[in-house]
């Protein structure tokens, strides 16, 4: 994947995160930066903690020490749209500050993610971030139709339009490879494929500037999780999104990340282009990682 411009502003600072349930049983001392536009692959055997990390990085659990630093006032790059089709009306709307007043305040423009209160941390997941679990049954909701899953995120930004939000819905349909006419089906009526195709799309529907995913393409058999894994490229491409993406799978890694972070036992052994990285492995442990995946 081509690689981003090293001088793109820094969107998240990691400064000494430490969340430990145990001896290296979690994640210790991490420390980096997530530029705009850059997707940063955290690698590792599991029970390296890479969820663990996830889980602080994106709000949902507080570390031990360290504080995670969101500047919301950099701006994402501008995206290679060429591949990419969605209604004007939605493109319009979606990513505008339209914020719920006392969750987040629309000037600031830096976040200490747990100096402020769980209020802000979940607006600002719901309106800014988005995440997408390794299982769809986490990240969507079940018993409403795919076509209100997609619209909900646009709704919580402000959008009430019905006509445009359901032209939206099928708009992304298509982009996932999903059949539009079925906007008004259950999510528990597709395949899980299709279900990981559906949080996709309701995730990214509202341009977030900062993703989190937790292998997005676990739990799938192999056809469909490389089709899933082409469609996610494009899309990551195409939006120009900043990605911070969990995956114990190298060739996840190389098709999506332009920079891995490796962990072992809840810390960072080696970090680096993901070229570099799986190509010439400096650490003993990624060596070995890597070699267990190219030995057959
Ligand atoms: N809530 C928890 N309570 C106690 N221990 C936990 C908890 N969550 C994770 N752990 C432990 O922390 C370690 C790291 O787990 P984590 O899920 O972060 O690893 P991982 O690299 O994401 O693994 P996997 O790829 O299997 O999901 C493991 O030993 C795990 O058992």
């Amino acid at each position: 994947m081509k690689k981003p411009r090293l001088t793109r502003p820094v969107l998240l600072d990691v400064q000494d995160i430490t969340r430990l349930y145990g001896p290296a049983k979690g994640c210790e001392a991490i420390d980096f930066r997530l530029h705009a536009g850059e997707v940063l692959g955290i690698v590792g055997e599991s029970g390296s903690g890479k969820s663990t990390l996830l889980r602080v990085l994106a709000g949902l659990e507080a570390p031990d020490a360290g504080r995670v630093i969101y500047r919301r006032a950099v701006h994402e790059p501008e995206a290679a749209r060429a591949d990419f089709h969605e209604p004007e009306a939605a493109r319009a709307g979606a990513g505008e500050d339209v914020l719920d007043k006392g969750e987040l305040e629309r000037d600031e423009a830096e976040l200490d993610l747990y100096a402020v209160g769980e209020a802000r941390r979940r607006a600002l997941l719901r309106l800014e971030w988005g995440l997408v679990h390794q299982n769809p049954r986490d990240g969507l909701r079940m018993g409403v139709s795919a076509g209100a899953n997609i619209g909900e995120r646009l709704m919580a930004q402000g959008q009430r339009h019905y006509g445009q939000l359901r032209a939206t819905g099928q708009a992304w349909m298509r982009q996932v490879e999903l059949d539009p006419g079925r906007i008004d089906d259950a999510p528990r009526t597709f395949s899980g494929g299709m279900q990981q195709r559906l949080q996709i799309a309701r995730t990214l529907v509202t341009r977030p500037r900062l993703v989190f995913m937790d292998e997005p393409t676990g739990g799938l058999d192999v056809s469909v999780q490389a089709r899933l894994l082409d469609m996610l490229r494009t899309l990551v491409r195409s939006l120009g999104l900043s990605v911070v993406l969990v995956t114990h799978d190298l060739a996840v890694a190389r098709l999506l990340a332009h920079r891995l972070m490796v962990m072992r036992r809840g810390q960072v052994v080696e970090t680096g282009l993901t070229d570099q990285i799986l190509d010439d492995p400096q650490h003993e442990y990624t060596q070995l990682l890597v070699s267990s995946v190219l030995t057959p």
